[in-house]
């Protein structure tokens, strides 16, 4: 069981609140003048990842005093019981160890008393297998051509994870090209079907319940297409399997049980890229950089169980996420990778954040009186800073954003890379100093302009600055250090559901709109106009069945 405490009732918010008075009215440029050695005090390195966050409207006090936070509700405990496979997601009564998916040492983990690795570690082997087979050519298609073309079908956490990943490891990829289908929009599928031949395609039919509706109806016109293109029923295993933890409806659904890829409730599905929903990256960057994959976030998820919270590195970030959400009142987050094959990482974490942490019941099941899951964006530099870092710097709203970067690029063309991490270390620099009234004046006079001229154009010229960030340094997004960067995400947003204390590992409010989906889609297929819901809603569906 995990501990539910409300954190506004805990000493230390009490001395927080406090304290918060004090720095809030401080400018992080005195603070770093105060304090020549804020840089190593607050930096923490993890093998070929530099996080630094001495960028932060923070003292030693604040630390200090967060990590009491943390203390007083029960995260040492929380995280044990993670680990251990106790049933944390108690509103679905199921474990939750996507830790266990990337347990590359090996030690037993039990559900139930039943270590859980030899399964884990028999799926592996066959998604190896799978993959070998496949990327060699020696898997064959029905007319006995090689596979040229991967299509994995699926949504949320069954596609977000897998297009994130073999994005951002797209120089590791080899001759199989990807595709990803995840909207039930016809267009995703028709315009993803124009680009592959039957003959050389595998589907896989991503779905932890084989049931989504999405995900079930793309995998439907996908099979469809496939007999159309002149395949019989008896080629379906060779071009289709199933990534799943439901067996039946896999085998309903006509996909021979052999080419299914199991996994277990115990997998979140925002937390299953790890599991076979994986399969579509081992295909993509091969199975020994899956493998490097899981090692990398093995490797963090022991930093982030084993070491001091002054220390620890996704705990730093979750209890800065918590000072900027619970006492500045910051609405969102932003993830700025400057690197562009992660342009997905910022999307694959609003599903990973805000679906975990946008709740307002607690785990006493009372509504909460403080705020909990922040809204996460981004887009990767220099990209966004042409679109929103003009509000990020002068906006009305305080935006705490990490800054992502890899010492080296893939693609080391020309002076372009150096370009780009100039671009990454002077938005930080800039966000924190911003631009004093005095220096504007100064900077226009010399430009030759009359005093006129200098008074009415300064005010829109100065920047407040004192505008938190992270900079996380990588020397390179290898498979390795990008496992360890989404594990050590997950576990930030594990250590702020604690904190807040919500069920981060359910998704109940995902649910309304699916159930409601369901009632109007009859009401769609029929002819009469329709009078059961409210008028707005009765007005818009009845335009659309008059013009469609
Ligand atoms: O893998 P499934 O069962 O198709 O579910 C897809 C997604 O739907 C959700 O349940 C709700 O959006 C996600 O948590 C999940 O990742």
């Amino acid at each position: 069981m995990l501990p539910k405490v409300n954190f506004t009732e805990t000493k230390s918010y009490q001395y927080l609140t406090d304290h918060f008075i004090e720095i809030s009215e401080k400018h992080l440029r005195d603070l770093f003048k105060e304090d020549p050695h804020r840089y190593e005090k607050f930096s923490l390195k993890f093998n070929e990842i530099l996080l630094d966050y001495s960028k932060n409207r923070i003292d030693e006090t604040t630390i200090a005093l967060l990590i009491q936070l943390a203390k007083e509700c029960g995260l040492k405990e929380a995280i044990e019981a993670m680990f251990t496979g106790e049933v944390i997601n108690e509103t679905e009564g199921r474990a939750v160890l996507h830790t266990a998916l990337r347990n590359q040492w090996n030690e037993p983990v039990k559900v139930d008393g039943v270590d859980v690795m030899p399964e884990v570690n028999e799926v592996l082997r066959k998604m190896e297998q799978f993959s070998n087979s496949v990327i060699s050519g020696e898997w064959k298609g029905y007319t006995g051509k090689t596979i040229t073309d991967i299509v994995n079908i699926g949504i949320g956490g069954s596609d977000l994870g897998p297009v994130m990943v073999t994005e951002a490891l797209k120089a590791y990829k080899n001759h199989l090209n990807l595709h990803f289908v995840s909207n039930v929009d016809g267009t995703h599928i028709a315009e993803t079907l124009k680009k592959v031949k039957a003959e050389s395609t595998l589907f896989l039919i991503a779905s932890k319940t084989f049931t989504t509706q999405e995900t079930m109806a793309n995998a439907h016109t996908a099979r469809n297409w496939f007999l159309q293109e002149g395949a019989s029923d008896s080629d379906v295993a060779k071009h289709f399997a199933a990534l799943s933890t439901n067996e039946k409806a896999v085998a309903a659904f006509g996909i021979d049980t052999k080419n299914m890829f199991g996994f277990w409730d115990w997998v979140g599905g925002r937390y299953s890229l790890w599991s076979a929903i994986g399969t579509s990256i081992a295909l993509g960057i091969g199975f020994d950089n899956f493998k490097a994959l899981l090692s990398g976030a093995h490797a963090m998820d022991r930093h982030f169980r084993e070491t001091e919270f002054e220390q620890n590195i996704p705990v730093i970030l979750a209890l800065l996420g918590v000072w900027y959400n619970n006492f500045f009142e910051a609405e969102s987050q932003a993830i700025l990778p400057y690197d562009q094959y992660m342009h997905r990482f910022a999307a694959y974490f609003q599903q990973g954040d805000m679906e975990s942490n946008g709740k307002y019941i607690d785990r006493n099941g009372q509504r909460v009186n403080y705020e909990t899951g922040p809204i996460i964006w981004g887009e990767p530099g220099t990209n966004g800073q042409h679109a929103f870092y003009q509000l990020i710097h002068q906006g009305t709203k305080l935006i705490p954003a990490d800054f992502i970067a890899p010492a080296q690029s893939h693609n080391p063309v020309g002076t372009h890379h150096t370009l780009l991490l100039s671009n990454f270390f002077a938005q930080t620099e800039a966000l924190m100093n911003g631009k004093t009234e005095e220096e504007v004046v100064a900077e226009l006079k010399a430009s030759g302009k009359s005093e006129e001229e200098v008074a009415a154009l300064a005010p829109f010229k100065v920047f407040e600055g004192n505008r938190p960030t992270n900079s996380i340094l990588v020397k390179k997004v290898s498979p390795e250090t990008l496992g360890s960067l989404i594990a050590m995400y997950e576990h930030k947003i594990f250590v702020q559901g604690i904190i807040w204390n919500v069920f981060s590992f359910d998704q109940w409010g995902v649910e309304l709109g699916k159930q409601l989906a369901s009632k109007i889609l009859p009401e769609l297929q029929g002819k009469d106009a329709v009078k059961t819901h409210d008028s707005s809603t009765n007005g818009l569906i009845n335009q659309y069945k008059a013009w469609r």
